[in-house]
C-alpha cells in the first residue's frame, strides 16, 4: 500500500471539487449545530437591521429633509442609533460564538489527525517525513481554525447582506436594480472560472510549507552528524533552496488570493456609475426620487462592499480547502494492519512459524523470498547473516511492523495477524539495536506499556527485578529507579539505554524475546551477565538473537542462516562461521 501523502498534491482538481471539499468540510463542525443555528440567527438578524437603514434614510430624505419637517429626522435619526445598537449586540453575539466552534473544531481536528498518525503502520512514517506530518498537524488545521472562527460567518453574512440588498434594489425599481446587478454577475463568473487556479496556489505553497518543515527538521534530528562532517554549509543551502521554494510560492499563492479584490473594486465603482447615471435620468424624468435615489446608492455600496468582502473571503476559503486536503488526505489513510478475523490455516505446535513468507518493502524490490522455518517454544535461537541479508527485517515481521507480501506467520497456533496488538506485543518482547527512551527516569522507561507493575511502589518494584535477575543491572544507574532519562540528552549511553530496554523486554515476560544486535554497545562483563539473565528466563521463553559477534550465539540451540533473503539452517556454530566467510549455503 502507498502511504505518500505528497503523491496527492497537484492532482488535478475534479468537477465540482470545491462544493464536494465545502461539504466534507462542514461535517467537521456537524457537533455544532446549536451554536451554529444561533450563530445563524444572530447574522441574519444583523442583517435585516443594517438593511433597514438605507430604506430608512432615504424615506427621512423624501418625507422630512425635502419638506423640511426636523422633528421627523430626529425622530428617524433616534430609531437609526436603537437599530445600530441592536446590529452590534447580535454582531457581536455571532463572533463569540464563531470563535469558540472555530478552537473547538480545531481542538478535534488536531486531535483526530493524531490519533490517525498513531494508528498508521510503520511504512507510513518510512514515506512521509516528520517535518511535512508536523506541519500537517499544526500549520494546515490552523488555517482551518482561520476559516471556521472568522470566515465563515462573515461569509455567511455577506450572502445576507448580498441576497437582502439584492432584493431591495429590484423591489425598489427593477430595471435599475437590474442594472446595478450586472456587474456582481460578471463577477461571479469571474470567481467560479479563477477558484480552482487560487486553490491550486495555495495548495503549492501549503506542501512547500511542509517540505521546508521536514528540512528544518531533518537538520535539527542530524545535528550533531551536521556538525562532526562540518555539513553546515551543505544543508544550509538545502535549507535556502526550500526556503526560495516557499517564498516563490508564497508569492504565487499571495498573488492569486489578491486577484479577487481589485476586480471586485472596478466592479463596485462600475455598479455605482451605472446607478448614478440611470438614477439621475430617471429623477430627471421624474420616475424616481432623491430619496429613493440615497437608499438606492446606499443598497449598491452595501451590496458591493459584501461582494468584496465575499473576494477576501473566497481566498481564505480556497487556502483552507487546500489545508483541508492535506488533511483530508491524511485521515483517509487505512492501516493496512488491522486486526483480522480468520481460521488458523495449519495447526502448528511450534511457537512461531514461518511459512513460504515472502515480503518486500513499499514500492522496493522483494527482501524475503519464500521464507520457511518454525521455532519451538523455550528455544534460543540465532538470526545470523551478512549485511543487509534479511535479518531485521525477518523480525519486523514478527513483531508485525509490516505484514508479508504473501505466506503466512503463525504465532502461538494462530495466524499473527488476527491478534489484538495489545496481546501480540504481550507474547513478543522486543530489545532493538537503537532502543526508544522517553524522558523520565529509568523506572517510566523500564514500566513503559506495562500494565501489570504500574501501581507497584519502588520497593514492591526492586523485589520484582530481583526475581528477574536483573539488580545487577539496575546497580549500573547512579540513582537506580529514579535515575533520569532525557530522550533528546546524552546523558545516558547507547549502552545503558541498551540495558534499560532489556529490564523493560524481560519484565513483560515474554513468550518470544527478540534481541536484534541488542548487545552490540555492551561491554564483554556485561554481556555475559545479560547471557546469564537470559537464560534464567523463564522455560517457556523462546530467544531470537539477532548478532554480527558470533561469540554472543555460542548458547543457541539453533542458528538460521539469512543471507539475500533466503533463510538456512546452519547447524553448528562452525557451519555458520564457514557460511557468513562463504556466503554458501550447507545442509
Ligand atoms: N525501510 C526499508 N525500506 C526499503 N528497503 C529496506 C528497508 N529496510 C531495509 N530495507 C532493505 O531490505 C534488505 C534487508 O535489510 P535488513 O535490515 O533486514 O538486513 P539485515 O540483515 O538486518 O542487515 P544488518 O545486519 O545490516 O542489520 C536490505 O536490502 C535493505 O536495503
Amino acid at each position: 500500500m502507498n502511504y505518500d501523502l505528497n503523491q496527492f498534491a497537484g492532482q488535478e482538481d475534479e468537477k465540482n471539487a470545491t462544493f464536494k471539499a465545502l461539504r466534507k468540510l462542514l461535517t467537521l463542525i456537524k457537533d455544532e449545530h446549536r451554536t451554529l443555528m444561533l450563530a445563524f440567527l444572530a447574522i441574519l438578524v444583523y442583517a435585516g437591521l443594517v438593511l433597514l437603514g438605507p430604506i430608512l434614510i432615504g424615506r427621512t430624505v423624501d418625507q422630512y429633509i425635502q419638506t423640511k419637517q426636523f422633528d421627523g429626522v430626529l425622530r428617524n435619526a433616534g430609531i437609526l442609533l436603537v437599530i445600530y445598537l441592536f446590529a452590534f449586540g447580535t454582531g457581536y453575539a455571532q463572533t463569540r460564538l464563531m470563535g469558540g466552534v472555530g478552537q473547538r473544531t480545531l481542538f478535534k481536528l488536531r486531535g483526530a489527525v493524531f490519533s490517525k498518525l498513531q494508528e498508521l503502520p510503520v511504512a507510513f512514517f518510512n514515506q512521509n517525513k516528520a517535518g511535512d506530518l508536523i506541519s500537517r498537524v499544526n500549520n494546515d488545521t490552523d488555517k482551518l481554525n482561520l476559516f471556521f472562527s472568522q470566515a465563515l460567518m462573515q461569509f455567511v453574512s455577506s450572502l445576507f447582506f448580498i441576497t437582502g440588498s439584492s432584493l431591495f434594489l429590484l423591489s425598489i425599481n427593477l430595471p435599475l436594480g437590474a442594472a446595478a446587478l450586472v456587474p456582481a454577475l460578471l463577477l461571479l463568473v469571474f470567481t467560479q472560472a479563477t477558484s480552482a487556479w487560487v486553490k491550486r496556489k495555495n495548495a503549492l505553497n501549503l506542501r512547500s510549507t511542509g517540505d521546508m518543515s521536514a528540512e528544518i527538521q531533518e537538520s535539527l534530528t542530524n545535528f550533531k552528524a551536521i556538525i562532526a562532517f562540518n555539513r553546515r554549509d551543505y544543508f544550509r543551502k538545502r535549507f535556502d533552496e526550500a526556503n526560495q521554494d516557499n517564498y516563490k510560492t508564497a508569492v504565487g499563492a499571495g498573488l492569486a488570493n489578491n486577484v479577487y479584490l481589485p476586480v471586485y473594486g472596478i466592479s463596485a465603482n462600475l455598479g455605482q456609475l451605472v446607478i448614478l447615471t440611470f438614477g439621475i435620468y430617471l429623477i430627471a424624468t421624474d420616475r424616481f426620487t432623491i430619496g429613493l435615489l440615497v437608499s438606492f446608492m446606499s443598497y449598491v455600496t452595501n451590496l458591493y462592499n459584501n461582494l468584496r468582502q465575499l473576494a477576501t473571503l473566497w481566498s481564505s476559503f480556497q487556502v483552507a480547502l487546500a489545508g483541508w486536503d492535506r488533511i483530508a488526505h491524511l485521515l483517509a489513510l487505512q492501516s493496512n494492519l488491522k486486526t483480522i478475523d480468520m481460521p488458523v490455516p495449519v495447526a502448528s505446535t511450534s511457537l512461531l512459524s514461518f511459512q513460504q513468507v515472502s515480503f518486500g518493502y513499499p514500492n522496493g524490490q522483494e527482501v524475503l523470498h519464500d521464507i520457511t522455518f518454525d521455532l519451538e517454544r523455550g528455544k534460543t535461537y540465532a538470526l545470523v547473516g551478512p549485511t543487509g541479508g534479511g535479518k531485521t527485517t525477518t523480525a519486523s515481521l514478527i513483531a508485525r511492523l509490516y505484514d508479508p507480501t504473501s505466506g503466512t506467520i503463525v504465532l502461538d497456533g494462530k495466524d499473527i495477524r488476527s491478534y489484538e496488538a495489545s496481546e501480540r506485543t504481550q507474547k513478543v518482547g522486543f530489545i532493538l539495536q537503537e532502543p526508544f527512551l522517553f524522558t523520565g527516569t529509568v523506572r517510566d522507561n523500564i514500566l513503559y506499556s506495562n500494565e501489570q507493575y504500574a501501581g507497584f511502589s519502588n520497593e514492591q518494584l526492586a523485589d520484582v527485578i530481583h526475581d528477574a535477575n536483573l539488580d545487577e543491572l539496575l546497580a549500573r544507574f547512579d540513582d537506580g529507579l529514579d535515575t533520569n532519562v532525557q530522550t533528546s540528552g546524552d546523558a545516558i549511553s547507547l549502552g545503558q539505554k541498551q540495558l534499560i530496554a532489556f529490564m523493560r523486554a524481560v519484565l513483560r515476560n515474554p513468550d518470544l524475546l527478540i534481541l536484534d544486535e541488542a548487545t552490540a554497545n555492551i561491554d564483554t562483563i556485561t554481556e555475559k551477565l545479560l547471557d546469564d539473565i537470559l537464560r534464567k528466563l523463564p522455560e517457556k521463553t523462546t530467544r531470537i538473537i539477532i548478532a554480527h559477534r558470533l561469540n554472543t550465539i555460542e548458547s543457541a540451540d539453533e542458528i538460521f542462516f539469512i543471507n539475500a533473503g533466503q533463510v538456512t539452517k546452519a547447524g553448528s556454530l562452525n557451519d555458520a562461521v564457514d557460511m557468513l566467510l562463504h556466503r554458501k549455503r550447507v545442509s
